[in-house]
């Protein structure tokens, strides 16, 4: 397990209500935990006391936890002041707690109009507890101006559990939300801030476990469709070499790839398949290939195909456990119908990839031939001609994943920041590690290599398709403490599989 749930707000609000009601912890001692581990992690972030911390706290729980916030900064060396904006007579029994709590040490200043906007120092941090997860609606009139004022005056905003005027189901699409720079979210990620149209708003986040009660937490993974992949799944999913192995343990893989003057993507996608663990590599490739991956990549074998330039013909596929196909494979006339027999005579699922998408994409009809389980590697642009369509936000992204992997019958897994992957059933599963360095040609044969070496080593094809983006993208963020982002290579990360940190704890001395 170990996956975290990607939660809707209606989830979270259940779990908090689990937890008061039927764990018996008073929602003012939750707001003191949410407040704490936020303070936790604010002080990890923004060390600098130079400037004041300047709190917005509506009058609901989320402002209930920005005045709780505001007094364990200020025990913490912090310079605070609040504001309140001030839209109805009284707030909810937290919130009022916790305000005379705060009265007690230090005034507060009421916003009830425009007029009373202050202008924002530029050193200070402004702390957003003004709506969270409780707003109903689209933010109007006061609190709408107030958010705009902070959005055009403040340096740097934190904002408390989700930016205010955000809600988290619904497309932003007024002015009216707050573009925080970092949000400091509760308990679980909610399933916008791995969409791209919501990052304007949310910036970097983290989440801080504020205590709700584990008993609740199974309802809730049963419940989801969204997962995130975490380092402690990959530890637990990941499987260890045998003592009594041997080459023939971990399976025999065919790549199906290259071209003329794309011999280098095969070379790329063959070693990381190599170094993936894979206990067998056969390379089919054109002739012009022979000498380079014979010389690149000596623990591969090589079938030459019978063409000199580009693929044509498919060797014998009877010893193969897992087949990769499609890096750097160009899209000949004679390869598109090598490519063809591939998917009807293919008896094991495939990873396709590269040209081999776009050949299926110029050429519908191949569709309905990939083998069952298949998984698909597309970036943002092939899925598009895959599918046909592009989709107008992220929220019709999502759902044209889920309708293509179950149609096909197929893993997708979307190349991007958060690569998405998207299995027959349902499930969405999303990567936050990675770097911009991965934004380079030669990184998708990477990741194609790996996929195959998973599967050949008898990973199901769902465990074989996220553990393959996981592993990829963190070797990719080892790749980096020795490399900047610009000067990342695909074999620098290939080079950096093995330096993971959540593989080593299965390693045995004895
Ligand atoms: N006990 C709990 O349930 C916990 C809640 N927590 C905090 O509580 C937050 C949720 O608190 P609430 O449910 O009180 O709601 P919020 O504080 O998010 O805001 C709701 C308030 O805004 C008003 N409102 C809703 N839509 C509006 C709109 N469009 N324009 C103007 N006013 C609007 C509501 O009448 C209500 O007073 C979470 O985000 C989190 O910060 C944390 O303290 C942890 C524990
Ligand atoms: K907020």
């Amino acid at each position: 397990m170990h996956l975290l749930p990607l939660v809707s707000t209606e989830q979270i609000r259940q779990w908090d209500h689990e937890t008061i009601h039927k764990q018996g912890v008073p929602s003012l001692q939750l707001m003191e935990q949410a407040a704490l581990a936020f303070v936790r992690a604010f002080q990890k972030r923004e060390v600098e006391k130079k400037g004041e911390v300047w709190v917005f706290a509506g009058m609901g729980n989320n402002g209930g936890d920005g005045l709780a916030i505001a007094r364990l900064l200020r025990q913490c060396g912090y310079r605070v002041r609040v504001w309140i904006l001030k839209i109805k007579e009284t707030g909810s029994p937290d919130f009022e707690t916790n305000l005379a709590r705060w009265q007690r040490m230090q005034t507060t200043t009421f916003i009830r109009s425009e007029e009373d906007f202050p202008a924002i120092p530029d050193d200070a941090v402004v702390v957003d507890a003004l709506f969270g997860t409780g707003l109903s609606r689209p933010l109007d009139g006061l609190p709408a101006a107030l958010v705009q004022h902070l959005n055009a005056h403040a340096r740097r905003i934190v904002a408390v559990d989700v930016p205010s005027g955000l809600l988290p189901q619904q497309l932003p699409q007024s002015d009216s939300v707050v573009r925080a720079h970092l949000t400091i979210t509760f308990q679980l990620p909610k399933l916008c801030f791995v969409l791209q149209d919501f990052a304007p708003y949310i910036g970097e986040w983290e989440v801080v476990d504020i205590g709700l009660s584990p008993a609740y937490l199974p309802v809730i993974l049963k419940e989801s469709r969204e997962y995130l992949l975490t380092a402690a799944w990959a530890r637990n999913t990941y499987k260890p070499r045998e003592r009594f192995a041997h080459k023939g343990t971990y399976g025999h893989a065919l790549l199906w790839c290259g071209s003329k003057g794309k011999m280098g993507a095969a070379i790329l996608c063959a070693r990381a398949c190599l170094r993936a663990g894979v206990g067998l590599l056969t390379v089919h490739a054109p002739a012009c290939g022979y000498v380079p991956l014979q010389t690149a990549v000596p623990e591969a074998m090589v079938s030459v195909d019978e063409q000199e330039e580009c693929l044509s013909s498919l060797p014998d596929l009877l010893p193969y456990v897992a087949i990769g196909a499609g890096p750097g494979i160009g899209q000949q006339e004679e390869t598109l119908h090598a490519l063809q027999e591939l998917l009807v005579r293919a008896t094991c699922p495939l990873v396709l990839d590269a040209d081999a998408l776009n050949l299926i994409a110029a050429h519908p009809e191949l569709k309905k031939y990939i083998p069952v389980h298949s998984i698909l590697t597309p970036h943002p642009k092939e899925f598009e001609r895959l599918l046909g369509y592009r989709w107008q936000h992220e929220f019709e992204l999502l759902d044209s994943l889920r309708a293509f992997a179950k149609q096909h019958q197929v893993y997708v897994i979307l190349k991007r920041a958060y690569s998405i992957i998207a299995c027959p059933g349902g499930d969405l599963f999303f990567n936050t590690a990675g770097n911009a360095g991965l934004a380079k040609g030669g990184s998708g044969d990477v990741l194609t290599g790996i996929i195959t070496a998973l599967l050949a080593q008898g990973y199901s094809p769902k465990e074989a398709a996220c553990l393959g983006v996981y592993w990829h993208a963190t070797a990719a963020d080892e790749a980096v403490k020795r490399q900047a982002l610009s000067t990342l290579l695909p074999t620098d990360v290939v080079e950096s599989l093995g330096a993971v940190s959540w593989i080593h704890s299965h390693m045995k001395y004895v």
